[in-house]
């Protein structure tokens, strides 16, 4: 654990200016937080009366060390639960450490929890001036920048109304708005916090961007590593309080989206694993399934080349399902079909076997087991994941309920990663071709 020098305070917050390093406007030196916890609300009274402690300390960071050198902007990445917002507030001055020192040199401005002095019986106008002052503004800058932040926030019709009675939508926009109209050296900014609809969250960025282009320090808080290596020179992976990787944006987005990917793919591996023995016991599990009489999907998994099952497929790669069946059937011109839906159940693209003529009984019938491949080349799905339903139908016509000998819906998951750290989300993500006609 890092110990304080005996003349600090911990997590005290010291200018750096005459500092013999001019260029550092952060330097964050052993910090660390730790909150307690109490096992129920009664046990802090308890420790308060008793003097006995109730409590176990939980460390939301620990030993955080960086500098950022003037001018930088620079990215914050790391899972829910890392430590991020704890770093930041602390950094901010919103929070206090338990162990460290931080040092800030310049005027520090952050949006990392949206509505902080603004008042509930107080109009829209007036708000804007109070939540100005928490961010450090003068009465007078934050009077100057009222016009733009109403028209900003598109409020100019209620602006006069208590707060109170706006939506929590609009309430957003507003502190937002006021907020990101500082002009700051030091700029700290949750993208989170960046709430609306999408129009209003394009407008935020882009003067988030502003700000990044304006030779501010920026400290820039995201999920998405696409953004972070578009908008930031440098990143900080943090992962259960600790930085596990600090340097150029590409590199550390990269790598972090790979961790990302490794934990997906185990859960996918996973959950698909209990999708297939749930296949053989639907009364427990509750899943949706027809049929499944003599005749069984035993499996459907998504495979690499070599017919192993993985759980993440890379957009423009092949995608290969394997669909395996077990038992018998009195019936002829079998065939599977299979769905590929997205997380909310909306059907994807899917293929029927029977309209492609492929059946799975030879001339010899159906061996008592088998499995059908299918193999999209491209895969050109976007970034997410998807569920795989699947069938095993007789021929009959007309087609109907009665043709399906068994369905298992949601029978396997898998995720697609994308080609590039782009932070669009696409559905459909095909390979694009283009010409350029100049004239
Ligand atoms: N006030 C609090 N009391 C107790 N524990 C807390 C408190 N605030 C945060 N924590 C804990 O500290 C750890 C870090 O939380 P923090 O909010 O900093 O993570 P984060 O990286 O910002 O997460 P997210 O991406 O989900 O916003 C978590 O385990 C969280 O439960």
């Amino acid at each position: 654990m890092a110990m304080l020098s005996d003349d600090l305070e911990a997590g005290e917050l010291i200018p750096l200016a005459g500092s013999s390093e001019p260029q550092c406007a952060i330097r964050v030196t052993d910090l660390g937080k730790a909150y307690r916890l109490y096992q129920q609300p009664l046990d802090f009274l308890k420790e308060i009366i008793t003097g006995k402690p109730r409590h176990h300390e939980h460390w939301a960071i620990q030993n955080v060390s960086f500098e950022v050198l003037r001018g930088r902007v620079v990215g914050i990445i790391g899972p829910n639960g890392a430590g991020k917002s704890t770093l930041l507030k602390i950094i901010a001055g919103l929070l206090d450490a338990s162990t460290g020192r931080v040092e800030v040199a310049g005027r520090l401005s952050a949006i990392l929890e949206l509505g902080t002095g603004f008042h509930p019986d107080v109009s829209g106008r007036d708000n804007i001036v109070l939540g100005g002052m928490c961010l450090g503004m003068t009465r007078a800058e934050i009077e100057a920048k009222v016009p733009w932040i109403i028209d900003f926030s598109e409020l100019a019709e209620v602006i006069d109304q208590p707060f109170r009675t706006y939506s929590s939508g609009m309430q957003a926009r507003l502190t937002f708005a006021t907020a990101i109209s500082v002009d700051p050296e030091i700029f700290i900014v949750d993208e989170a916090l960046a709430a609306g609809d999408t129009a209003f969250v394009n407008k935020c960025m882009k003067r988030v961007r502003q700000i990044c282009e304006s030779g501010a320090t920026v400290l820039f808080v995201s999920h998405s590593s696409g953004l972070i290596s578009e908008l930031c020179d440098e990143a900080i992976w943090i992962d259960k309080g600790r930085v596990l990787m600090h340097g150029n944006a590409q590199r550390v987005s990269k790598a972090y989206e790979q961790s990302v990917w490794d934990i997906e793919e185990a859960r996918n591996l996973r959950e698909t694993k209990k999708l297939s023995q749930s296949v053989e016991s639907t009364a427990e599990t509750g899943k949706y399934e027809l049929g499944g009489g003599t005749l069984q999907i035993s499996s459907v998994e998504v495979i690499d080349i070599e017919g192993k099952p993985i759980g993440v497929v890379r957009n423009g790669q092949p995608l290969r399902i394997r669909v395996s069946w077990a038992g018998f059937s009195e019936h002829k011109q079998i065939y599977a079909s299979l769905r590929i839906d997205t997380a909310r159940l909306q059907a994807v693209t899917g293929i029927e076997g029977y309209d492609g003529g492929l059946f799975l009984d030879g001339d010899d019938g159906l061996p008592e087991r088998g499995s059908v491949i299918y193999e999209v080349p491209e895969l050109a799905l976007g970034e997410g994941q998807y569920y795989i339903s699947a069938a095993l139908c007789r021929h009959m016509l007309p087609k109907g309920a009665e043709a399906i000998l068994h369905y298992v819906e949601k029978a396997a998951q898998f995720s697609v990663s994308r080609n590039s750290l782009w932070h669009f989300n696409y559905l459909y993500d095909p390979k694009f071709t283009c010409r350029i006609e100049r004239s």
